[in-house]
């Protein structure tokens, strides 16, 4: 079976500058890939890339085995993806039609966008803030709305870009519990890039480690983790100095 994205010979250039080439990578069903590495190294780029955010300047992507034009990925595979980003960038009104937003872009009827967005904020424990003005929450609230709004349309594949980093630790701690327990039920695909190993040994089930805009390491998290290679070693040895998760 194809995987569900894969890159081939892909490269991203800006201003004459190599920031990301990746002769291939795979994304399968149902795994939840971290992307790590230190600031500059290219994740943020990569996810937009995959998301069809962004435009790689070489290279292909395949979804499920077809190439998918340069910058014209079309509006129905859009639909399977779903993005959340460090900041929340929740719209001025309330957490109800924050959350209901890409139901009624789809144009889902009133009474499903009710029942959908109802059982949403339950998982995510906001159902009590539901009337509030999205504007006024605290961060913790805030991405909890932002994670129920990428979920409630039930993509394909999340996209995450560092939703956790801003919050405090008991906030992301229990945020990050009860995401885990979410994503599980549901399956969902997930790429998550976080500059955090806890969060990382906690959530992933793969990790990919990128360098100067290569990936450097792939593999299962705990093995990565275990038995870092010569171009990972470093990195993540400064990480386990304070996070020892392996020796
Ligand atoms: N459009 C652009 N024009 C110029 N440089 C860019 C552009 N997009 C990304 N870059 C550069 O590419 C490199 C990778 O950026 P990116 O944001 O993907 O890294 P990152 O690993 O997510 O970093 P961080 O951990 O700091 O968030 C950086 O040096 C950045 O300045």
């Amino acid at each position: 079976m194809s995987p569900l994205l894969e890159l081939k010979k892909l490269t991203y250039q800006a201003q004459h500058k190599m920031i990301l080439d990746i002769p291939e990578f795979q994304i399968e069903t149902g795994e939840f890939l971290g992307i790590m590495g230190p600031n500059g190294a290219g994740k943020s780029t990569l996810l937009k890339v995959l998301a069809f955010l962004d435009q790689q300047t070489s290279g292909e992507i395949l979804y499920r085995g077809q190439a998918i034009p340069n910058g014209n990925a079309p509006l129905e595979l859009r639909r399977k993806f779903s993005i959340a980003l460090q900041q929340s960038l929740l719209l001025d009104g309330t957490v109800f039609d924050n959350i209901a937003i890409g139901l009624t872009l789809r144009k889902v009827s009133k009474s499903i966008i009710k029942e959908k967005v109802e059982q949403w904020m339950e998982l995510f424990a906001v159902s009590h803030l539901s009337k509030k003005n999205a504007l006024y929450l605290s961060g913790g609230e805030a991405q909890r709305v932002n994670l129920a709004r990428a979920m409630i349309v039930e993509p394909e594949i999340l996209f995450l870009d560092e939703p956790f980093s801003a919050l405090d630790f008991p906030t992301k701690i229990r945020l990050m519990e009860d995401f885990k327990g979410i994503i599980e039920e549901a399956q969902t695909t997930t790429v998550f890039v976080s500059h955090d190993l806890m969060e990382i040994h906690y959530l992933t089930t793969k990790l990919a480690i990128i360098v100067n805009g290569e990936i450097k390491q792939v593999g299962p998290t705990p093995r990565v983790l275990e038995h870092p290679n010569s171009s990972t070693v470093s990195f993540l040895n400064e990480w386990k100095k304070f996070y020892p998760v392996a020796r």
